[in-house]
């Protein structure tokens, strides 16, 4: 189902998952589960993780459709569902938005998509910084994290979920009040 380089990563994202809880809190059982099944369905063809997210009654919006990098997230939140019966709402949210985020994530979302920023096996130009920024505070990270993920998206021509622009919205004026 994944290929070698995908487990890999899947495993370090779970034993990333499992390292900021112990910082920031949660459940480290939950952590682990979300971060090895986040990508299961990484590696399967566009038309199948389009089945599941169909078959899951999941409607997508035209942005969503013109993003297929964003679908297998969707398309694993349906798939432990039906095929490992994994019922806990916080692992299938987890797994569902850890590509684009979304505003009111839960503390398992956050940690998941840090996670999946922050794992070991990632070697993007910033990730040092992005690490340290990680392990001094989740919120600000993933603020950063969602700016990237913004404006790179922007600067190829491409849509912006919009999950990920109330995520990074949300973010954005918490961060503001804060200061003020
Ligand atoms: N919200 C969204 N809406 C629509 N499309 C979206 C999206 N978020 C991501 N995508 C698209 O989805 C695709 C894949 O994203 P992912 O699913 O997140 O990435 P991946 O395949 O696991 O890793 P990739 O091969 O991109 O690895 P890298 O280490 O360079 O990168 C690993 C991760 O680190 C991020 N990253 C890279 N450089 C970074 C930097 N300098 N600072 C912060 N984050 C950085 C990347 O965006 C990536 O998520 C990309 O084409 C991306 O444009």
């Amino acid at each position: 189902m994944l290929d070698d380089y995908r487990y890999h990563h899947s495993l370090c994202v779970a034993k990333e998952a499992v390292r900021l809880v112990k910082k920031y809190g949660g459940d480290e059982q939950k952590a682990y589960i979300a971060g090895i099944l986040h990508d299961i369905l990484k590696n399967t063809p566009l038309s199948d993780q389009l089945h599941w997210i169909k078959k899951s009654g999941i409607i997508f919006d035209s942005i969503q459709l013109a993003s297929p990098p964003i679908w297998h997230g969707f398309a694993a939140s349906a798939f432990i569902k039906e095929e490992l019966q994994i019922a806990d709402e916080d692992i299938l949210l987890a797994v569902r938005y850890h590509t684009t985020g979304r505003a009111g994530m839960t503390h398992l979302e956050k940690i998941i998509y840090m996670a999946d920023m922050t794992s070991a096996d990632r070697s993007y130009k910033d990730v040092d910084a992005m690490r340290k920024k990680v392990n001094k505070n989740l919120d600000e990270a993933l603020l950063d994290s969602l700016k990237f993920s913004v404006s790179s998206l922007a600067k190829k021509g491409l849509p912006i979920p919009y999950d990920t622009i109330m995520a990074y919205n949300e973010l954005c004026v918490a961060k503001r009040e804060e200061s003020n």
